[in-house]
């Protein structure tokens, strides 16, 4: 079954409510500028001229909508971009997204991840409209162990079966849903959505992605969006 046969509409939600307390900047990094535009309106463009997305949800602090909402008035996407107030942690503010939205399929976005490519999102969203849903990864590099409390290591895994999760993930809006109320009922917090789709049986397919999808985090990864946007605009290939 092809993307185009089954004309399947899908939502993004960009979250974008987060306080960016790693990074430690007065201004919440999501709205730091990165060359002539602030990074989530980056990570909107990526979205916006993709087919297959209807709609897109901006989830951001709630003080921070009307701002927000001049911004993407200021820099015009096709789209209209709905913008909310998110909740206290990233699996509050995606929910509170999944009730703007009833598309059939729904990918969830970091609005710190500005590098996506329309390649890779587009990878995403077919192989969870052909196996139900799906994230994007990439083969960790490093080896990696498990640690206790005193700094001992417990185990290290095969390295092989390790991959670093990114987004987009892609999921059917109704699976997303009963992933988000059974976690919620039960006091679940995953760190991503995927974990939640987990817990409620639907498989979840991996599709590789790319290193340079960066999830801006910590003050080094401000250089390094510097160095990716540079090769980017120069045309530059990005592993
Ligand atoms: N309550 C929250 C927390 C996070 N996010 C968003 O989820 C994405 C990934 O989260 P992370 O990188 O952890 O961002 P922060 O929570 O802002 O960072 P930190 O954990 O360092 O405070 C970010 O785009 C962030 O804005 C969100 O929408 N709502
Ligand atoms: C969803 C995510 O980006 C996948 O890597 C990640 O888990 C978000 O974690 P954070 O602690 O909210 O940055």
């Amino acid at each position: 079954m092809t993307v185009e046969s089954n004309n399947q509409e899908a939502a993004v939600i960009v979250v974008a409510a987060g306080r960016g307390t790693r990074m430690g900047t007065k201004e919440s990094k999501q709205y730091l500028m990165l060359e002539d535009k602030p990074i989530f309106v980056h990570t909107l463009e990526a979205f916006d001229r993709l087919p297959f997305i209807k709609e897109i949800v901006l989830v951001t602090g709630e003080q921070d909508v009307p701002r927000c909402q001049d911004w993407v008035k200021a820099y015009p996407l096709e789209h209209t971009v709905k913008v909310i107030p998110g909740g206290a942690e990233r699996q509050h503010s995606v929910y509170k997204g999944l009730l703007e939205t009833d598309c059939e399929w729904v990918l969830v976005h970091d609005g710190v991840r500005p590098f996506v490519s329309e390649a890779q999102i587009t990878a995403c969203y077919e192989a969870a409209v052909r196996e139900g849903a799906s994230i994007l990864a990439v083969p960790v590099k490093d080896t990696v162990k498990q640690v206790n409390d005193q700094a001992y290591v417990t185990s290290t895994p095969d390295r092989r079966s390790l991959w670093a999760i990114q987004t987009p993930q892609a999921f059917r809006h109704s699976d997303l849903r009963r992933a988000h109320e059974k976690a919620m009922e039960e006091g679940f917090l995953g760190t991503d959505d995927s974990m939640l789709v987990e817990r409620i049986g639907v498989p979840v397919k991996v599709v590789e992605g790319s290193y340079s999808n960066i999830k801006i985090t910590t003050p080094e990864d401000l250089d390094y969006a510097d160095f990716i946007r540079q090769k980017k605009r120069n045309g530059e290939r990005l592993t």
